[in-house]
């Protein structure tokens, strides 16, 4: 790999301290970080090298997934470190920097590979990539990359500016647009499953699946992000970015050699080719949800609207669920059931894929017995791809009985989204993170649903904390004589799913 100056604005941030660092750390323990490697961290705390260090061995303490790691080694990476002051409007601070950047790659004979991380808020990134290119920071003679943190933007136009100011100081190919789930292990395994099985690319379509879920639940609520939150919702926070990115990468016919630019090709070929909803007719798609107080594991928590820092009469979306439509030749026909909520039940973040029925038998009752066959990607609680087939019961003669198969037993230490990402930016490989026109087309596809929740033309349903939201939601399926898969009530509901149900948790 080649030498890198690793530039993090936003040094001492939340992010950096949970995120940045212990990913750095893990990369290095495994050898993943380049031979030459120098991190400059940025801030306006009064920090010298010897304070940032300490900051970045608590967070690996406190973090890293390799905590026990000797002391000489923790020693070692961070000798790599250096501080320095900088407020982002100060010119003269973009000169300082510059020079410790020089005086590093000088040190260390080294080319001036820059990767700039803005690990700081949006409303930044355009002066700082405006003062990289004005201080000579983006003009020596090596390779410069721009790693940013979503929001991407608040809606169709604002993404629109903000990408249109940051091309000017840097290229899309030299822009990593950061979308963690892309980084999340079981994601980049969708990916290699369609690449190498031959058999699983032949069913990867509307001829032999019924339908797809993915879902993004969560137990926490807003926690102390109320500011952030309040103006932003699930529609903007996790299904713009993160929802539909899960589903591209569901939905695309992965190209034997991917190939970054191909990879992305065909996920805006996937964006483009997604029904648009007209603003009139989003609520007949769309189901808009707010949490009311409830429980979550046993605990007593407050409805939304009671939640420090939220306006009273908010009507902001915790939680969407959404049927959308690809219409292209692979998967007219197949519904893509999405949702995404907070305090919900259970953190449960899975890609479900739901084969139609088997072929018609001559005993009608095979059909009736059998399950269908799902594919499960699951990220959260656990990492696993299951397949669920069915099989006789030994027990109870002439049935059948759906069992599990785990796709990656015994493989369980994965590594985190950012050791990935990072690994990913550092190579220039930029396969999982999201081009330009993946995000323009994610907001256009959902700007009419924001403009009709802006207009109230969707009803807000409350849902109490601890479930699996509003009953909308699961009607939006039933009406397709489908339901979630793995929503744990149906165990209390529904007889016949239970032996399903049980089956699959039993395994897991
Ligand atoms: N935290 C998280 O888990 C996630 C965060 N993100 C995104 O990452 C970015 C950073 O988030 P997070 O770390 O949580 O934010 P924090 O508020 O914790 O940190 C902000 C950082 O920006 C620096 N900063 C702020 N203003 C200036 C300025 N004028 N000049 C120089 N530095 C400045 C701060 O340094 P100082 O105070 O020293 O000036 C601090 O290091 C945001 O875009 C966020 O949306 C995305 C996903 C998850
Ligand atoms: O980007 C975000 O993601 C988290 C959920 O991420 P996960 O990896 O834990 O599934 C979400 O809590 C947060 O609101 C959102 O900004």
């Amino acid at each position: 790999m080649e030498p890198t100056t690793f530039v993090l604005f936003g040094a001492t941030g939340d992010l950096a301290k949970r995120k940045i660092y212990p990913a750095l750390f893990n990369l290095f323990i495994d050898k993943k970080l380049p031979q030459s490697f120098s991190i400059i961290g940025l801030g306006r705390r009064e920090w010298t090298d010897a304070s940032f260090r300490t900051n970045v061995e608590q967070s690996i303490r406190d973090f890293s997934r390799r905590k026990g790691t000797d002391a000489v080694l923790v020693n070692e990476f961070l000798q790599a470190f250096r501080y320095s002051v900088l407020d982002i409007d100060r010119k003269e601070d973009y000169q300082k920097l510059l020079l410790l950047v020089e005086q590093r790659e000088q040190e260390l004979r080294v080319a001036p590979n820059r990767l700039f991380y803005l690990s700081v808020g949006p409303e930044y990134f355009e002066k700082i990539a405006a003062h990289i290119q004005e201080s000579g920071l983006g003009s020596a003679q090596g390779w410069k990359r721009l790693v940013i943190e979503k929001p991407f933007g608040h809606d169709l136009q604002s993404a629109r500016d903000l990408n249109e100011k940051l091309s000017k100081s840097f290229a899309e190919e030299e822009i990593y647009r950061i979308d963690h789930y892309l980084g999340k292990p079981m994601v980049q395994r969708l990916e290699a499953l369609q690449q190498t099985n031959p058999v699983i690319q032949a069913i990867w379509n509307n001829r032999y699946i019924a339908n797809v879920q993915i879902t993004a639940n969560e137990t926490v609520g807003v926690e102390e992000r109320a500011g952030y939150y309040d103006h932003v919702g699930a529609i903007r926070d996790m299904f713009q970015n993160h929802l539909l990115q899960m589903l591209m990468m569901t939905a695309i016919q992965v190209p034997s050699k991917s190939a970054a630019d191909k990879v992305r090709f065909k996920k805006k070929q996937v964006m483009e080719a997604l029904e648009p909803l007209q603003k009139q007719d989003v609520a007949s798609s769309i189901i808009r949800g707010q949490y009311a107080a409830g429980s979550i594991q046993g605990k007593p928590v407050v409805d939304y609207l009671a939640e420090p820092g939220i306006a009273p009469a908010s009507m902001n979306d915790t939680f969407v669920a959404a049927k959308l439509q690809i219409d292209n030749s692979f998967w007219r026909g197949v519904p893509f059931y999405i949702r995404t909520g907070k305090r919900m039940k259970e953190k449960s973040t899975r890609i479900v894929i739901e084969f139609s029925e088997p072929l018609k038998q001559s005993s009608s009752t095979v059909n009736e017995q059998a399950a269908p066959n799902l594919l499960v990607i699951e990220m959260s609680p656990n990492e696993k791809i299951m397949l669920q087939i069915n099989t006789k019961d030994t027990e109870n003669k002439g049935e059948f009985k759906p069992i599990q198969i785990d796709l990656n037993p015994g493989d369980h230490d994965f590594p985190e989204a950012y050791e990935s990402l990072i690994q990913d930016a550092l190579h220039g490989d930029a396969t999982f993170f999201a081009h330009w026109d993946e995000v323009e087309l994610s907001w256009a596809w959902v700007q009419p649903v924001l403009e009709a929740f802006e207009e109230n033309l969707v009803p807000l349903h409350k849902y109490a904390s601890g479930t699996y939201g509003p009953a909308e939601a699961d009607a939006l399926l039933a009406q397709d004589g489908f339901h979630w898969w793995f929503d744990s009530k149906l165990e209390q509901n529904n007889e016949a799913e239970e032996g399903k149900q049980y089956a699959y948790h039993a395994n897991h």
